[in-house]
């Protein structure tokens, strides 16, 4: 049973703008990378985000598809990116990194890209270039596209024999 860490869309604002800080001044150029290529799907609210705070107007994306809900099966590129070349000067995003495997394909794809995404587990870790926040291997992070408010029994009635 995995331990969850909850980001809310506040929290995902703030850390997405976290990254866009230190993405600052790595990019290529002077005016900062040459576009974005999103890691569909995940990466898309990110990337939208860090394109409005380094005024990036050129967007790409690649779809991979490793999990079906926690469940983690074969990568499975669904649509390659077409105008990043071989990334180089270019930037790809995604929500995170857990065991690497997408990032690994993706870098396969893009070698000359910078990595960043928001999140990053341990084992993943290596493969990105900028993140903000680690989380231990055995968090899963629920974003808040996957989630939403619901009533929480009081404290009392849960708490059992802990309590007793
Ligand atoms: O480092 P890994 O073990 O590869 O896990 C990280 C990847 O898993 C999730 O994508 P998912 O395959 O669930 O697809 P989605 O982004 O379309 O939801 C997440 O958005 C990352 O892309
Ligand atoms: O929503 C998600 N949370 C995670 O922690 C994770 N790891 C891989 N894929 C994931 N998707
Ligand atoms: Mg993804």
């Amino acid at each position: 049973m995995p331990r969850y860490y909850t980001v809310t869309w506040d929290q995902l604002h703030r850390d997405a703008k976290a990254l866009a800080w230190r993405l600052v001044g790595k990019g290529p150029v002077e005016g900062g990378f040459k576009g974005i290529v999103a890691i569909t799907r995940g990466g898309l609210i990110p990337a939208a985000i860090v394109a409005r705070e380094l005024d990036c107007r050129l967007i790409e994306s690649v779809s991979v598809v490793t999990y079906d809900e926690e469940e983690m099966g074969q990568p499975k590129v669904v649509k390659p990116p077409v105008a990043a070349g071989d990334g180089a000067g270019w930037l790809v995003l995604d929500d995170l990194v857990d065991t690497g495997t997408t990032a690994r394909v993706v870098r396969g794809l893009l070698p000359g890209a910078h990595f960043a995404t928001i999140y990053a587990k341990p084992a993943g870790r290596p493969l990105v270039d900028s993140f903000i926040t680690e989380v231990s291997q055995d968090t899963w992070i629920l974003f808040p596209w996957d989630t939403e408010p619901q009533f929480v029994a009081p404290i009392i009635k849960t708490a059992g024999a802990a309590g007793a």
